[in-house]
C-alpha cells in the first residue's frame, strides 16, 4: 500500500492487539523529519518548538533513556493484555491522545480535529479534544464512534463561559474533563516570537468560542460579521490564573471525572486529591511552557506516590512503545502523546494518526512479549533499572 512513510517489507507481527494491528514500523526521528518537510516552516516551529532553548523539551525525551527494562524469561507471554480501566471505561491500551490545540493547521483541509477524532474511532485510543479547536466540540465528538473522548478545558476568566463549555462537553458525550492549569498564559517560545506566529494561529482555534452562546452574547456583532472583534474578545478572556480557591468551583461544574493537567509536585497532587479531583495528569506541557524544569518523567514517581491510588495520566516525551512501557512501570495509569499525533496528521490525515498510534502500540506490545511482562500489572518499578 502507499503511505507517507514509503513502503516497508517484512510486516511481521505476532499476537497483536485486537483491532490495533500496525501495517508498517515507525521510528520517531523519521516521522519528525518527514513532518518537518511536509509542514510550512511557521507551523512546524509552532508544533515542534518549546520554551526557551528547549532544554526541558529535550530532557523530556532523554529522561526515558535513563531507565532500562529488565527482561524476564520463562514467562510464556504469548498473550498480552494491555487493556486498562479508567474511570469505569475500558481502554484497549494505556494510551490516549494528549490535547493538542490548533490542530487544524496540521491538516490539509484545516479540519485536523475531526481527522484526529476519526483516528480515535478507528483505534479505540481516546482523544483529549482541546478547547482550541478549528471545529466545534460537538462535531469533534460526533466522530468518536464507540471510543470515549475527553474534553480539555482552558478555563476562561469568564466563569459563565467556562460553565457553558463544560456543559456543552457533557451534552456532546465527552466522558471526562481535563482542566489544563499550566497554560493560562503562553510560555516564552522564541520560535513563535521569531515567526510572529500567534496572530496567525488564532484564526484556527476559536470554533468552540464562536459557537458558544455565552461567548456570542458578549459580542456586539456576531463573529461571522466581525471576526476581529471575536478574536480580540478571546485574547481578553482566554487564560484564568486559577488558585486553589477556584478548585471547588471547577469541581462543581461537572459530575464527569475531573482531571487536572500540569501537576508535577507531590504537594499539589495531595491537595488536588483532597479537593476531590478524580485524576491527576502529570505533564510539563511537552516543555512548551517553562524551560529549566524537571523532565516530566522524573516527576512521575513522586506524583504517583502522592496520588495514592488515584489514576495518574502522564505525557511529555513519549516517542516510542518503549517509552509507554517505562512510564507505565513508573506508575502511570495511561500515557498521552502530543507532537507525534500532530506529525502523523500532517503526513497522512486520519490514516497518518492511526499509523502513529498503531506503531506505538505494536512496539509496546512486542516489548512486553519479548521482555516477559504480559500485563500492565506486571509492569512495576521493579521491572526497571536506572541506567545512569
Ligand atoms: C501544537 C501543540 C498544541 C498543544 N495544545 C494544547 C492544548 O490546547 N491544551 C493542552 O492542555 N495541551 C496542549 N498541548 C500540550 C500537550 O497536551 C502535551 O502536554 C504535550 O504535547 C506532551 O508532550 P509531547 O509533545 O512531548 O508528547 C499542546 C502541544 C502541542 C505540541
Ligand atoms: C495559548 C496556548 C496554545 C495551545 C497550547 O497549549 C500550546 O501551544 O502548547
Amino acid at each position: 500500500m502507499s503511505h507517507p512513510f514509503g513502503s516497508y517489507q517484512n510486516e511481521i507481527y505476532l499476537n497483536g492487539l485486537a483491532g490495533i494491528l500496525p501495517r508498517f514500523p515507525m521510528v520517531h526521528a523519521e516521522l519528525e523529519a518527514k513532518a518537518q518537510a511536509a509542514l510550512p516552516p511557521s507551523v512546524w516551529s509552532y508544533v515542534a518548538g518549546g520554551a526557551g532553548d528547549e532544554h526541558t523539551q529535550r530532557a523530556n525525551t532523554t529522561a526515558f533513556q535513563r531507565w532500562g527494562l529488565i527482561p524476564r524469561m520463562f514467562v510464556g507471554a504469548s498473550q498480552r493484555d494491555l487493556s486498562v480501566d479508567l474511570f469505569g471505561m475500558t481502554l484497549p491500551a494505556p494510551l490516549f491522545m494528549a490535547p493538542v490545540g490548533v490542530l487544524g493547521i496540521c491538516a490539509q483541509d484545516g479540519h485536523g480535529d475531526l481527522a484526529t477524532a476519526r483516528a480515535a474511532a478507528h483505534t479505540g485510543v481516546p482523544m483529549a479534544a482541546s478547547t482550541l479547536s478549528a471545529d466545534p466540540m460537538e462535531e469533534v465528538a460526533a466522530e468518536f464512534g464507540a471510543t470515549p473522548g475527553f474534553f480539555q478545558l482552558y478555563t476562561p476568566t469568564d466563569r459563565e463561559l467556562a460553565q457553558s463549555l463544560v456543559h456543552r462537553a457533557e451534552r456532546a458525550g465527552f466522558k471526562a474533563i481535563v482542566v489544563t492549569l499550566d497554560t493560562w498564559v503562553t510560555g516564552w517560545r522564541p520560535r513563535d516570537l521569531a515567526t510572529s506566529n500567534f496572530p496567525q494561529l488564532r484564526g484556527h482555534c476559536l470554533a468552540n468560542y464562536t459557537s458558544d452562546p455565552v461567548f456570542r452574547a458578549r459580542l456586539d456583532r456576531a463573529p461571522e460579521e466581525d471576526p476581529q472583534a471575536a478574536a480580540l474578545m478571546w485574547t481578553q478572556i482566554f487564560g484564568n490564573p486559577l488558585t486553589w480557591a477556584d478548585l471547588p468551583w471547577l469541581r462543581s461544574l461537572t459530575e464527569l471525572p475531573l482531571i487536572v493537567k500540569g501537576l508535577c509536585h507531590p504537594d499539589d497532587v495531595r491537595r488536588a486529591k483532597d479537593l476531590g479531583v478524580d485524576g491527576i495528569y502529570c505533564s510539563n506541557h511537552g516543555g512548551r511552557q517553562a524551560n529549566g524544569g524537571l523532565p516530566a518523567l522524573d516527576a512521575l514517581p513522586a506524583v504517583v506516590e502522592a496520588a495514592d491510588g488515584l489514576p495518574v495520566l502522564f505525557d511529555s516525551g513519549i516517542r516510542s512503545g518503549a517509552d509507554i512501557v517505562k512510564a507505565i512501570a513508573l506508575g502511570a495509569t495511561a500515557v498521552g502523546v502530543g507532537r507525534p499525533v500532530a506529525y502523523g496528521l500532517a503526513l497522512g490525515g486520519a490514516d497518518g494518526v492511526v499509523h502513529v498510534l498503531r506503531s506505538l502500540l505494536a512496539e509496546a506490545d512486542l516489548i512486553m512479549a519479548v521482555d516477559g511482562y504480559p500485563t500492565l500489572a506486571d509492569l512495576t518499578p521493579e521491572a526497571l533499572q536506572r541506567v545512569t
